[in-house]
């Protein structure tokens, strides 16, 4: 791993789709290794534009964007179906094919290193099955496995915690906590404001950055309030104390 700088540096970024206006604009913000990093906004806010941004999809409108070291990407469930019959194993190996130069098939070295990296993610009996036959938190666990072996700096998810049950949700917590331990930068979009309280920084998106910064200080009323446009549950926390506030479930 590289080891100075940031792994995200973003400012004033606009990020758009071809033939289309921005979607995004005005973001500035900045992912340190060993940090977790929320990205928080309503349904159609900008989120997975701004990963896709982060993986090169989509070029800087305006601003400016740099992204340092390996980035390993776990995208939305439903988008991380194959078609084709591979198996998990077959799926994390792929992380070996990004690191290595590309005449270079993996070996038994690489798939020692794929059948220990589902193991950390608690998959060493699944590495046969057919990847489209696992379920979408276990779909996300193989595509974390394949970050590991890709050894990446920058990890990304794109609202990985929808769908999944209590167990399921806790693993992946757990995961991520352990990926910013190890020194990688994590950045995770979620609609679940509370969890995101615990990380390092979040960053609000409504079709621009609302607030970026450490959960203390950005949640605040009104940055949630321009972050979902008033549709907020408020709950009260501590009698008179601060206030929580949970993002409205998905349609
Ligand atoms: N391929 C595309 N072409 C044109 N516009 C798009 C495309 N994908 C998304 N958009 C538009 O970009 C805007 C932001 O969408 P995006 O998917 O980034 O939001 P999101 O915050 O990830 O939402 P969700 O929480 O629903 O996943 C939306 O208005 C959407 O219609």
């Amino acid at each position: 791993m590289h080891d100075r700088g940031p792994l995200i540096d973003a400012r004033g970024l606009a990020v758009g789709y071809p033939g289309g206006p921005p979607v995004l604009e005005d973001v500035t913000f900045a992912v340190a290794r060993g940090e977790r990093v929320g990205v928080l906004g309503p349904n159609g806010g900008g989120k997975t534009t701004l990963m896709r941004a982060l993986l090169g999809e989509l070029a800087p409108r305006a601003g400016s964007l740099a992204v340092s070291g390996t980035t390993g990407t776990v995208p939305q469930t439903e988008r991380s179906r194959l078609d084709y019959p591979v198996s998990a194993l077959d799926v994390v190996l792929m992380g070996a094919l990004a690191r290595g130069p590309w005449w270079r098939r993996p070996g038994r070295r690489e798939r020692a290193e794929a059948l220990a990296a589902l193991d950390r993610v608690g998959l060493s009996d699944r590495a046969e099955t057919t990847f489209g036959e696992l379920s979408g938190g276990q779909r996300q666990r193989v595509l974390v496995a394949r970050a590991l072996l890709q050894d990446a700096d920058l990890v990304l998810f794109d609202e990985p915690f929808t769908g999944l049950d209590t167990p399921s949700a806790e693993r992946l917590t757990t995961l991520i906590d352990t990926l910013a331990a190890e020194g990688r930068g994590v950045l995770v979009s979620t609609h679940d404001v509370g969890q995101a309280r615990a990380w390092d920084h979040v960053l609000c998106l409504n079709r621009r950055m609302v607030d970026f910064g450490p959960p203390a200080l950005a949640l605040t009323e009104p940055v949630l309030a321009a972050t979902y446009e008033h549709a907020v549950i408020r709950v009260p926390v501590d009698g008179d104390g601060p206030r929580r506030a949970a993002a409205p479930a998905r349609a």
